[in-house]
């Protein structure tokens, strides 16, 4: 059962938004959608900076409850912001940022602790460094630092790494799967970017026109056909699994997931290491027969049944969603082979994976 719900109505003018969610109590859930969509706005009502009707409840704690007339201003509830910009005081060093910031909570009730926070970000060796003195993505780190050090119910990231120079936006994202894995303290993540959704997300929201109009578990909201990311480009599926071994010749790492095993090119994770695998729906063919040993140069194979067609933005493709296991796959072939194939929901087939990547 879920205890953060957020169920409320906002009109502005030409913007109507209108979400209804209930969310997991931990982990990152993404707002991803297009710009416009309303992602910024969910988060301001979240914080209090703006009035829409409705409730809003996080952690069990109602902030905001129409019907028993229940609004807590923006400086009473316990939320971390942090914005594309910090706006860390440049008159003080990173220790004296954090300080104030920690003075602003309950001396009583510190859950999040300091030296965690400091562990987690890997910002320890700042402590004496002014923020003009900082990198961009360093400078989020302190950002998101000062937030924690509030002693927040809630974390809000309103696209926090755009700012940040793309090289160094991929420094970052290490620091923030370790809050998400370590704390438990819920976080809701705007951002544009597909990288940062597919690697950080456990939950997603897809949003557009201020509705909802997909949410659920990264991994089952990205495969559904119904949802607009299926008729993306870079439409496909994530797959959770584990770093099993590695084949050091020819510079491959097995990935243990739930239907089989795949081989993939090895980026050094270490054994053991929990990954996200991305399949892009364009990099799988379908195949009625297993390949003969030896017969394709393409590695990956899993047995798969057909769950669903559908069809892709071009009339000349369909999208096929598959069921390996427990997993899901989605393959974007021609209308013709799925024609000539007889695919259709119910069949054994098996699933041939071209290409696909660690999400690092
Ligand atoms: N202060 C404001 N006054 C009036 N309209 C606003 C205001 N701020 C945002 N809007 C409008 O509200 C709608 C939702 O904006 P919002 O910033 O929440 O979208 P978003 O999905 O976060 O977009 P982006 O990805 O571009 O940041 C848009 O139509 C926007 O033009």
């Amino acid at each position: 059962m879920s205890d953060t719900r957020l169920q409320f109505a906002l009109d502005r003018g030409a913007f109507h938004l209108g979400v209804d969610l209930a969310l997991p109590g931990s982990g990152i859930t993404v707002l991803y959608g297009p710009s416009g969509s309303g992602k910024t706005t969910v988060l301001r009502c979240v914080a209090g900076l703006e009035r829409a009707a409705g409730l809003v409840r996080i952690a069990g704690h109602d902030w905001q409850d129409d019907g028993r007339r229940l609004f807590l201003p923006a400086w009473r509830r316990p939320v971390g912001y942090v914005v594309q910009e910090a706006s860390l005081f440049p008159h003080l060093d990173v220790r004296g940022n954090l300080r104030y910031a920690q003075r602003r909570a309950s001396p009583r009730e510190q859950p999040i602790a300091f030296d965690t926070v400091l562990g987690l970000l890997g910002i320890g060796h700042l402590l004496d460094r002014r923020p003009d003195n900082l990198s961009g993505g360093e400078r989020q780190r302190v950002a998101i630092a000062r937030a924690l050090a509030t002693q927040p119910e809630v974390l809000l990231l309103d696209e926090p790494l755009a700012a940040v120079d793309p090289a160094r936006r991929r420094e970052v994202l290490p620091w923030l799967e370790a809050l998400r894995d370590e704390l438990r303290i819920p976080m809701l993540y705007v951002t544009h970017s597909a990288d940062e959704m597919a690697r950080l997300a456990d939950t997603l929201v897809l949003m557009d026109h201020g509705r909802v109009v997909a949410s659920g578990p990264l991994a089952d909201t990205l495969v559904r056909l119904d949802a607009p990311l299926a008729r993306d480009e870079d439409a496909g599926a994530l797959l959770h699994g584990q770093v099993a071994g590695r084949d050091t010749r020819w510079h491959l790492a097995r990935v243990d997931i739930a239907s089989g095993v795949l081989w993939l090119r090895d980026d050094g994770t270490p054994v053991g290491a929990p990954v996200r695998v991305r399949v892009l729906a364009r990099d799988v063919s379908v195949l009625l027969a297993p390949p003969a040993p030896g017969s394709t140069s393409v590695q990956n194979v899993l047995a798969c049944t057909v769950r669903a067609i559908a069809g892709a933005p071009h009339p000349s493709l369909v999208l096929v969603q598959l069921a390996c296991g427990p997993d899901t796959l989605l393959a974007r072939i021609t209308a013709r082979a799925a024609d000539i194939l007889a695919l259709r929901p119910g069949l054994p087939v098996w699933a041939q994976i071209k290409s696909a990547g660690l999400v690092r």
